[in-house]
């Protein structure tokens, strides 16, 4: 990896609620405050339009086969344009129209505005612990079946959705086609937040070294899922850089990809990995 321009990263823990245009009008405004505050990357958490919730995805579900007709599509680009930032719009329900399916889905814009990525969630979120929480995203939405990556002036970045990080293989993936940072916009919730966010976040950075965002909607309790927020960016050390509470707010933080190789040199587990011993994995 050279050494390029630090990347300012900008996580906008959003407050949502049930109206969509209220949810992207505010968006909007968070990512033009990220941008004024020097961000050149700016993250959404996920499901930014839409309450999170089955019930919701196909009542918000907007398709994407003509850009044109997606408000959401439309919201993003164009922030992205007047900001000339990257953003990563966090993730919306989608319809694919040819095949009535549903996805979770992640748009990225580049500064001039353009589509630079489509993610659609490949690990759906189906869970029951009993007591605690029961969800089963499969109920109404489809899983995507490719991994996403993009490249910006400041380094490559791997994305990914909540659950996803769950999988550490797509970090490995990721990292190892020569990614510096994963992005995941996220919802996890009061019982999986506490247990689970920030030992993910930290593990997919220590596995990998490389730097691990985590952007979450604002927690609201008069919303059917409580999201945990703790918004949080992790280096690639396993250090969190940065996190916040619950409530509504941006985090910022400056990610130099030679600290990648920085930490490599010190711990070179990338090279001392032995797929010789464990190639087949997938068993
Ligand atoms: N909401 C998710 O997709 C994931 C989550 O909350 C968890 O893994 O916990």
């Amino acid at each position: 990896m050279s050494i390029l321009r630090p990347l300012k990263l900008a996580l906008v823990q959003l407050a949502t609620g049930v109206d969509k245009a209220a949810n992207l009008a505010r968006a909007r405004a968070k990512v033009i405050e990220a941008a004024k505050a020097g961000a050149n990357v700016v993250v959404l958490p996920e499901c930014f339009n839409s309450p999170y919730g089955t019930n919701y995805f196909p009542k918000y579900a907007e398709s994407l086969s003509q850009p044109g007709s997606s408000q959401s599509f439309a919201t993003l680009s164009e922030v992205a344009k007047e900001t000339s930032i990257y953003l990563i719009g966090g993730s919306i329900p989608e319809i694919d129209p040819a095949t009535n399916n549903l996805y979770n889905t992640s748009l990225v814009f580049s500064p001039t505005g353009d589509l630079l990525a489509t993610h659609r969630k490949i690990h759906l979120f189906d869970i029951d612990i009993p007591g605690k929480i029961k969800f089963k995203e499969s109920e109404v939405l489809s899983p995507g079946d490719s991994m996403t990556t993009f490249e910006t002036e400041y380094g490559k970045i791997g994305l990914g959705i909540c659950y996803d990080i769950r999988f550490p293989e797509l970090a490995m993936a990721a990292a190892r086609k020569g990614c510096f940072a994963m992005v995941y916009p996220g919802a996890f919730n009061m019982t999986t937040g506490p247990l689970h966010w920030s030992l993910l976040a930290r593990s997919r950075a220590v596995d990998n070294q490389i730097y691990v965002a985590l952007c979450s909607p604002a927690r609201d309790l008069d919303a059917t899922y409580h999201a945990w927020g703790h918004s949080m960016v992790v280096d690639p050390n396993g250090e969190v850089m940065e996190e916040l509470e619950a409530s509504e707010g941006i985090v910022i933080a400056d990610l130099h990809n030679e600290r990648v190789e920085e930490v490599r040199r010190g711990i070179p587990v990338t090279t001392q990995r032995r797929f010789d011993v464990y190639k087949n994995v997938a068993v």
